[in-house]
C-alpha cells in the first residue's frame, strides 16, 4: 500500500519515510490449525488511508488515482493441508485491460524458510520501480541508504513468515530487447521445510512456482548440497508428472542463488564463481554412483537454462538484529556490490525472459487459465503422494519384503498345484495352503525393514490378503483340473438330450404327437447346446457364451438334477431296505424269533437270541 508521510506500516514496526513507501499488509493471517483470520483493525487503517472511490488490491478493488500496491496471496493453504487459488484476486491483477494481453515474464522465488527469499525480492522490486516505473536506465536503483526496505513481508526471526504464494500486485511493463512491451509479474513462495508443512506442501509450492515462472530462483544456504539437489529433484519430478509429456524440457530458467557464500577464495562471488560451483556440482562422471548421474540428469533434463550466482554475506546487522529494517547503510557494501550485479542479471530488458509452455509464448490473460488448471491438478487425487526419505525407504523397504514373501508362498504351491501336478483334494490344498502362509508370513517378519513394527504390521496385513487372493486362484486352477467338473456341462446336456428322446418316444408310443414333438425340439435344443459348447471349448472363442452355458449347466445341475439325483437314491436305498426286510419277516419262524428276542431281551436283562 502507498502510504502517507508519517503513517505507521502494518506487518512491521517502521515508520515511513516521506518518500513515498509501498509496503505489503497482511490482512488476512494464517493461524494454528490453517485457519486463516482477518485484521479487522489494518483493514480499517488502510481503508482510512485510501481516498472516498479508491479501493484496494486484494480486496473488490482497482487500484487508486496514485499507485497502490501490495503483495497479493493468490495460492492459500487451506485446512487439511490443501492450496486454494483466490481467482479474483489472481483476476484483478492480471486481467487489467493494459496487461491482459501481453506475453508475461514470471519471476519467482522458491527454497528453504528463513533464507532471505522476500528480502532479496524487495531489492527486485526496487530495481523494477526504478527501470520500469521511473524509468531511469542507469542510475542507482539501489535508493538511498537511509530508508528501510519494503514490499514483500520480510522479518527476522525463526519461525515462517510467507505461506502459499504471494504476487506483486503491480504487473511491470517492461519494453525487451526486440521491442515489445511484456507484462512482468514477482511472485514469493512459502519456504520449503518449515515445521507446519508437510512435504506434499512443499513440493506443491516448489512444483507450481516452477511450473508457473519462466526464471526460478533457487534461494540456498551457503553453498548447494546433495540434499538440495536431492530435494529439487523430488519437487521438480513432482511437476514434471503433473504435467503432459512433450518430450522437451519442462521449465525454462533455474538461478541458483547462494547466499552467504564464505569461499571466495575458492570460486569468486557472482556469476562467475558460480559458474564454476554450478559445473561440479553438476558434473556427471563414469566413477559417480548411479544415483548421483541420474538425479544430475533429471536436473539437466527439466531446465532449458541453469546457472548460479554466489553471493557474500550481508552483515551481521542483517543476520542478527532484530531492529534492522533493511536500511542500506546497514548492510555490507559488498553484498550490495553483488546485489547490483546479480538484479540486472535477472531483470534487466536483455535479460526478461518471457514465459512458455509447450513452446508457445503465454499471454497474462492465459496464465490465470494455467494458474487454475494447475492449482486443480495439485488439490486432485491423482498425483501420488511425495514422502519423506524415511517414510518412502521405509515403504520401499516393507514393500520388497512382502514381494519376496508373496514370491516364497508362490513357489510353494506350485510345487503342489501348480501347472503340471495333478488334482489335489481340496482339504490337503487348504492345509497346504495354511503351512506355507505361515511360512511366507514368517520371512516377512524376519526380514530386516526400517520404519518399525507399527508401520510395518500394514503391510503384513496386506500380505495376508495378498495370499489368501493368490489361494483363490490356485484353488480355482485346482478345480479346473477336477475332470469330473469339467465333464458336468456336457453331461448335463446330454442327460436333458436323453431324458426328452425318452419322453418323445413314450410319448409317440401312446399317440400324445404335440409334446412328442416339443420334446424333440427340446432334445434338438439340448444337443445343439452341447455342439456350440464344445466348439467354444475348441476354439476359444465366444468365451462369454461359453461362460452362459456353464452357468446354465451349473443351474440345472444344482437345482434339478442334484435334488432329483439325491431324491431318487434315497428312495432306491429306502426301498431295498424295506423290500429285505418285508422278505425276512415272510420267512416261517421269523415273527416268533423276533417276539422271543424282544421277551428275552426283557427277561435277562441283556439280549440274547435262543
Ligand atoms: N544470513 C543472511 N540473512 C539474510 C540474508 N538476506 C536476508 N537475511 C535475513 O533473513 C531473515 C529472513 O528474511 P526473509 O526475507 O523474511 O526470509 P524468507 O526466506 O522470505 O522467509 P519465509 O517467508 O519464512 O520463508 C531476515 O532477518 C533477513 O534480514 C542473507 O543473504 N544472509
Amino acid at each position: 500500500m502507498l502510504l502517507s508521510p508519517g503513517d505507521t506500516m502494518m506487518g512491521g514496526d517502521a515508520t515511513v519515510s516521506s518518500t513515498p513507501q509501498y509496503g505489503a499488509i497482511q490482512i488476512v493471517k494464517s493461524e494454528e490449525k490453517h485457519r486463516f483470520i482477518l485484521d479487522h483493525e489494518a483493514l480499517n487503517i488502510l481503508c482510512m488511508l485510501l481516498s472516498p472511490g479508491d479501493t484496494m488490491m486484494g480486496g473488490d478493488a482497482t487500484v487508486s488515482s496514485t499507485p497502490q500496491y501490495g503483495a497479493i496471496q493468490i495460492v492459500k493453504s487451506e485446512e487439511k493441508h490443501r492450496f486454494i487459488l483466490d481467482h479474483e484476486a489472481l483476476e484483478r491483477i492480471l486481467l487489467q485491460d493494459h496487461i491482459k494481453d501481453k506475453h508475461v515474464v514470471v519471476v519467482s522465488v522458491a527454497g528453504a524458510f528463513r533464507k532471505g527469499k522476500s528480502f532479496l525480492l524487495d531489492f527486485l522490486l526496487r530495481y523494477m520501480n526504478f527501470t520500469y516505473i521511473e524509468e531511469v536506465p542507469n542510475g542507482d536503483w539501489m535508493g538511498p541508504n537511509d530508508v528501510p526496505l519494503e514490499g514483500f513481508s520480510w522479518r527476522g526471526g525463526s519461525e515462517r513468515d510467507t505461506t502459499g504464494i504471494l504476487m506483486w500486485s503491480h504487473v511491470y511493463l517492461a519494453t525487451l530487447k526486440s521491442g515489445e512491451k511484456a507484462a512482468v509479474v514477482l511472485l514469493d513462495t512459502q519456504g520449503t521445510f518449515d515445521s507446519e508443512s508437510t512435504v506434499r506442501d512443499c513440493a506443491t509450492v516448489f512444483a507450481l512456482s516452477t511450473m508457473l515462472s519462466s526464471i526460478q530462483i533457487y534461494n540456498l544456504s551457503q553453498n548447494i548440497q546433495e540434499d538440495d539437489l536431492q530435494h529439487l529433484q523430488l519437487f521438480t519430478e513432482y511437476g514434471r508428472l503433473a504435467l503432459a509429456d512433450t518430450g522437451t524440457k519442462p521449465f525454462q530458467r533455474l538461478q541458483f542463488l547462494v547466499r552467504d557464500w564464505s569461499f571466495p577464495y575458492e570460486a569468486d562471488y557472482g556469476e562467475e564463481g558460480g559458474r564454476k560451483i554450478l559445473e561440479r556440482r553438476l558434473q556427471i562422471s563414469e566413477k559417480q554412483h548411479a544415483e548421483l548421474q541420474s538425479l544430475r540428469e533429471h536436473i539437466k533434463s527439466c531446465f532449458s537454462e541453469i546457472s548460479c550466482f554466489l553471493m557474500p554475506h550481508p552483515g551481521l546487522k542483517v543476520a542478527t538484529n532484530p531492529k534492522f529494517d533493511g536500511r542500506l547503510k546497514d548492510i555490507e557494501p559488498d553484498f550490495k556490490e553483488s546485489l547490483s550485479q546479480l538484479v540486472p542479471i535477472l531483470l534487466s530488458p536483455d535479460n526478461l525472459l518471457l514465459k512458455e509452455i509447450s513452446g508457445v509464448q503465454v499471454k497474462a490473460k492465459d496464465l490465470v487459465q494455467y494458474f487454475k488448471s494447475y492449482l486443480n491438478l495439485f488439490s486432485g487425487d491423482e498425483l501420488p503422494e511425495p514422502k519423506s526419505m524415511l517414510v518412502a525407504t521405509a515403504e520401499a523397504n516393507n514393500l520388497s519384503a512382502v514381494a519376496a514373501a508373496k514370491e516364497l508362498y508362490s513357489s510353494l504351491m506350485d510345487g503342489v498345484c501348480g501347472g503340471n501336478q495333478p488334482y489335489l483334494n481340496i482339504n490337503q490344498l487348504e492345509s497346504q495352503h495354511l503351512d506355507f502362509k505361515k511360512q511366507a508370513l514368517k520371512q516377512f517378519t524376519s526380514t530386516r525393514k526400517m520404519g518399525g513394527e507399527e508401520f510395518s504390521n500394514s503391510y503384513r496385513e496386506k500380505l495376508e490378503l495378498d495370499i489368501d487372493e493368490e489361494y483363490d486362484k490356485f484353488k480355482a486352477h485346482n478345480e479346473s483340473k477336477n475332470i469330473f467338473k469339467a465333464a458336468r456341462t456336457p453331461a448335463v446336456f446330454f442327460a436333458i438330450a436323453v431324458v426328452f428322446y425318452i419322453v418323445s418316444g413314450v410319448c409317440g408310443l401312446v399317440g400324445l404327437y404335440s409334446i412328442a414333438n416339443t420334446c424333440n425340439l427340446l432334445m434338438g435344443c439340448a444337443l445343439l447346446t452341447l455342439i456350440t459348447w464344445a466348439y467354444i471349448r475348441y476354439s476359444g472363442e465366444m468365451t462369454d457364451i461359453g461362460l452362459k452355458i456353464d452357468d446354465i449347466a451349473n443351474t440345472v445341475w444344482d437345482k434339478v438334477m442334484k435334488p432329483g439325483y439325491k431324491a431318487v437314491i434315497e428312495k432306491s436305498v429306502e426301498h431295498a431296505v424295506l423290500s429285505r426286510s418285508n422278505s425276512y419277516i415272510g420267512q416261517p419262524g421269523s415273527g416268533g424269533t423276533s417276539t422271543n428276542f424282544t421277551r428275552q431281551t426283557s427277561h435277562n436283562g441283556r439280549p440274547h437270541q435262543s
